[in-house]
């Protein structure tokens, strides 16, 4: 790896730069890079998480606005630059989270339904008895599940009265959180511009895969009016200005050039535009991702086809990815619900205090086991429990199961595809934590690598908008802003793995059918 910077690169912290909002699913944030794909200045602000239920989970589309248009604010600030510093700003998002609003007063109608929010699995079942699930796949790449934004805009218009009518009256507006933070930032009510770009649409379960289009038989199916979808654009091109509000008066007339979901926007982030290239993020879920060139992969191992990219008028780029619902979010719930750490890097001082996992598997099926298995069923268990195990045990076995899941996924994707994984760069927030990294070298039997700028979801979504304005001229200046930080490479004998791996299938074959029909 060379480590020369190209000639001409302007040095840490002289402008111009991009700014990039990562709207997530506990936070918003703003980071502003330099030419060098550095961060110059990051503001961030985490949101509140609503659960009303069981299995519900949503969040409030206004107070996330606040908070994007705050962090946009304050990343400026920090900077210490002004609006002409600026070339563009990037979206990048939590994908599927749907909202719907009223587009002439720009209020939501309800909270946004978020993505791991399970309250359309019966929806879903039913749309599968009535479609087929072999439709839905073949013209959007996914299973029917209630991870995607389809259903959960039908569960709105089912449910909350009156909604139907005023969307078929055409007084609705539905969107994903690009679509929500792009219509607000160009001027909302007063001619905010509705669009969406082709990664987002690819996780609606209503775009088909093969046009870039809304599939109209497929919305129709799902119960979906056309006429409340933003249009579908490229993920690097100039959707307008900022206009209007706080944001208007500071930042009026920056060109919004990007939008990409977070999980592809860390695929370009991670400068992975060569066909089996992959990265896999390691926030509150994990998602591996891998660029497939033009090749529209049908996955028969549980993993989705979706769209990685699409710059301007290029061809799409389109992708395979494996979806873990919990990862960090164990370690959040080793943290609050059973007190058994105090922060979340306490887990690595924990399971390091013993040798091994003592025989423990925990299998993190909180929301059903997303890939490969797309269970809604499945609920959490701890199997192989003794009298020996301790919470230090306990403690490893959750990075396990990080590392287990990334496994099975990483298999599932050298079967679809047809390459061998020869290493694995990684980025997010559990990167932190080394014994993970070494657990997931070990039990991939493959080189683990993280990048010098770990925050690759904002960095994919500047880098984006930075291509769409001319700031950078091509995806070869951005490898060159490629850095590794650090290598774990596999120290396990296959002897173990492979023993350690049947184990761990154990465990989750007895999470599967906990749930009883529609519970
Ligand atoms: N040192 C660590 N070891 C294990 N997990 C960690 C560590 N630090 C943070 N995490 C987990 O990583 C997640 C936060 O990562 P981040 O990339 O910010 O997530 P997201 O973008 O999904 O909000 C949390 O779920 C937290 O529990
Ligand atoms: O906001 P994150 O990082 O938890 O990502 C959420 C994913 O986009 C869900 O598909």
């Amino acid at each position: 790896m060379t480590d020369a910077r190209p000639a001409g690169i302007a040095s840490h912290g002289q402008g111009p730069f991009i700014a990039a909002i990562d709207q997530g699913t506990t936070s918003s944030r703003c980071i502003v890079f330099d030419r060098d794909g550095r961060i110059v200045s990051v503001d961030q602000k985490e949101h509140e998480q609503i659960f009303p239920r069981p299995g519900w989970v949503e969040h409030d589309a206004t107070e996330i606005w606040a908070n994007v248009q705050e962090v946009v604010a304050g990343a400026i600030r920090k900077a210490g630059i002004t609006r002409d510093d600026i070339k563009a700003i990037g979206i990048t998002n939590q994908r599927e989270t749907t909202v719907l609003w009223d587009r002439n007063t720009g209020e939501p109608v309800h909270n946004a339904i978020v993505w791991q929010d399970t309250r359309t699995d019966a929806l879903c079942k039913e749309l599968g008895r009535n479609v087929g699930q072999d439709r839905f796949r073949r013209e959007t790449g996914l299973p029917l599940a209630s991870y995607f934004a389809g259903p959960k805009v039908r569960w709105l218009l089912d449910n909350v009265e009156g909604l139907r009518e005023r969307a078929e009256a055409g007084d609705l507006l539905f969107g994903t959180m690009d679509t929500w933070v792009v219509w607000n930032l160009t001027g909302g009510p007063n001619g905010g511009r509705h669009v969406t770009d082709v990664t987002n649409a690819s996780r609606t379960l209503l775009m088909n895969l093969h046009t870039m289009e809304w599939d109209p038989r497929i919305c129709q199916s799902i119960g979906v009016p056309p006429q409340i979808l933003p249009e579908i654009r490229s993920s690097a091109e100039v959707y307008g200005e900022i206009r209007g509000g706080r944001l208007g008066e500071l930042l009026g007339g920056i060109p919004v050039a990007s939008a990409l979901g977070d999980q592809q926007a860390a695929l370009f982030g991670q400068t992975c535009f060569s066909e089996g290239e992959a990265k896999s993020t390691y926030g509150t879920g994990t998602f591996m991702v891998m660029n497939t060139g033009d090749r529209i992969i049908n996955s028969y191992s549980g993993l989705l086809t979706t769209v990685g990219y699409r710059i301007g008028d290029d061809k799409p780029v389109y992708a395979l990815e494996g979806s873990i619902a919990v990862t960090g979010s164990l370690v959040q719930w080793m943290r609050d619900q059973m007190g058994l750490i105090s922060t979340a890097a306490e887990i690595e001082t924990l399971a390091l205090s013993v040798e091994d996992n003592g025989g423990a598997y925990f299998v993190p099926a909180f929301s059903g086991l997303f890939a490969p298995y797309w269970r809604s069923d499945a609920r959490g268990v701890i199997a192989g429990l003794t009298r020996y195990v301790t919470k230090a045990h306990l403690a490893r076995a959750v990075l396990e199961a990080t590392a287990w899941q990334t496994r099975e996924i990483a298999d599932a994707m050298t079967k679809d595809s047809g390459v061998e994984l020869t290493a694995l760069k990684v980025d997010g927030g559990m990167t932190s934590n080394n014994l993970l990294m070494q657990t997931l070298a070990d039990f991939l039997d493959a080189p683990v690598v993280r990048p010098m700028v770990a925050e690759t979801t904002c960095l994919g979504a500047a880098y984006a908008a930075g291509l769409a304005v001319g700031f950078w001229n091509s995806t070869d200046d951005l490898r060159a802003n490629w850095r590794r930080a650090a290598e774990w490479t596999p120290r396990m004998d296959a002897e173990t793995r492979d023993r350690e791996y049947r184990n761990w299938l154990k465990a989750v074959e007895r999470t599967m059918g906990w749930l009883e029909n529609e519970e």
